[in-house]
């Protein structure tokens, strides 16, 4: 049997993750090794259970004896903290999601691909945060990365078969989010429950928060970079307000193959559980006589400036992308708790890439893991005191 883990199983990627190994079979079809949580240790057990985990891991210790009694009697072993989840992703499996939210999936990614895995990707800010690092993990150990991010899933996709060197340009698909067609003013005032709504995609309310802001394409299109190693050029991003067509490939010739589904993320999910098989997948058949038709626009960096800050980042390379993410995930915070503005997480993040860049600059590239932890450590911090000090 095909030993499975899913990291960050209690979020939106987790429970898809879950319906999916659930409708491939569950426990009589795979063997479960580790799930991982955070504070939802409830449903973490309940999964743990119906798929006879031999571990259940919550990422805080004091979840730990929650989780204990929520797995009394069930054999599934209880663990906690950040690293009790890299030695839970140490434990050999032959799949392995990597779905846990922000830069904290980082560690417990690399120790998965230590030991040669195939390790499906939804935790982007692990490639904006320490590419180079993790793509080399990848092949010096002969590990696999699938892409899960719908957009990465779908040039994936359209790249089967096709040498890379063909490749004009690809053009990654931007809903555009909760405030596509908000003039600037208005988003100014933009509030958190506003920006917790996405018009087409039900995900965790962080990544939700980044597609209103834009930030979560930014992240994309470094990801692309990261994974695909296409060059900046090569990255177009367009906003298509239904996410039907999930991204485009284009070829010498001028070709576009563009990969078309539901928004709905079992798709890419089950492609990667799947690969290189295609299994039956439980997502809605699109019926495009029914929708008629298809909008594409050209993105608004003045609305939307992380679009801007990703380009300057994927220019300067080295520790900017850490850089970037961590100050990301700080304006996000100090946004959902009201500290700051919609328009202010994008003003931190420039501010905190401003201040890092002086001295030796953020060209220089990580050498190891971690170096990107305590980069990722100071940038967070120079963000805290930046918006304390009102510099923003
Ligand atoms: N949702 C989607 O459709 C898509 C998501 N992604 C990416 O996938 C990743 C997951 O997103 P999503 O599922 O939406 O996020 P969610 O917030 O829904 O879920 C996050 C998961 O991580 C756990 N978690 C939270 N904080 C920590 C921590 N500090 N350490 C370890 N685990 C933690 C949560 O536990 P708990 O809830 O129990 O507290 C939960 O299991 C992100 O990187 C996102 O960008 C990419 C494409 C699409
Ligand atoms: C499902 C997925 O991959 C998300 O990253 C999605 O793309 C977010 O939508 P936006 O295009 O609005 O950022
Ligand atoms: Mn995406």
């Amino acid at each position: 049997m095909r030993k499975v883990s899913v990291f960050g199983a209690t979020g939106s990627i987790g429970e898809s993750t879950f319906d999916l190994l659930m409708g491939q079979g569950g426990a009589e079809a795979y063997d479960v090794v580790a799930l991982s949580g955070g504070r939802n240790v409830a449903r973490l057990a309940e999964q743990a259970r119906a798929l006879k985990a031999d571990i259940a891991v919550t990422a805080f210790e004091d979840c730990l004896p929650a989780l204990r009694e929520a797995l009394a009697g069930s054999g599934v072993e209880a663990a906690a903290g950040a690293q009790a989840l890299i030695e839970a992703a140490h434990r050999p499996a032959d799949w392995i999601m990597s779905g846990i939210v922000g830069a904290a999936g980082l560690a417990p990614g690399f120790a998965a691909l230590s030991q040669g895995t195939t390790l499906a990707l939804a935790n982007k800010e692990s490639l904006v945060t320490a590419g180079p690092l993790l793509m080399a993990e990848a092949r010096a150990h002969g590990a696999t990365i699938l892409p899960v991010d719908s957009e990465h899933s779908a040039i994936f996709q359209g790249l089967v078969g096709e040498e890379i060197g063909a490749v004009e340009r690809v053009i990654i698909t931007a809903s555009g989010g909760a405030f596509r067609d908000w003039p600037l003013e208005r988003l100014a005032q933009a509030t958190v429950a506003e920006a917790s709504s996405h018009p087409n995609w039900n995900m965790g309310q962080r990544i939700t928060i980044d597609s209103a802001s834009m930030f979560n394409k930014a992240l994309e299109v470094i990801e692309a970079k990261e994974f695909f190693g296409f060059t900046p050029r090569q990255i177009e991003v367009l906003v298509h307000p239904q996410s039907i067509v999930h991204s485009i490939v284009g070829f010498r010739d001028g070709a576009l193959m563009a990969h078309l589904g539901v928004p709905d993320m079992r798709h890419a999910i089950g492609y990667a559980l799947n690969w290189p098989e295609r299994q039956k997948l439980p997502v809605a058949r699109l019926d495009l006589a029914a929708i008629g038709s298809l909008e594409f626009r050209a993105p608004d960096t003045e609305r939307f400036p992380a679009l801007r800050l990703a380009r300057e980042v994927m220019e300067t390379g080295g520790l900017s992308g850490t850089v970037f993410n961590a100050a990301k995930e700080i304006a996000l915070d100090l946004f959902i708790a009201g500290r700051i503005g919609f328009l202010q997480m994008a003003a931190l993040v420039e501010a905190v890439l401003e201040d890092m860049s002086k001295g030796q600059g953020l060209g220089i590239a990580a050498v190891d893991l971690d170096m990107v932890l305590d980069c990722d450590a100071e940038a967070r911090a120079r963000a805290l005191v930046i918006s304390e000090q009102g510099r923003i």
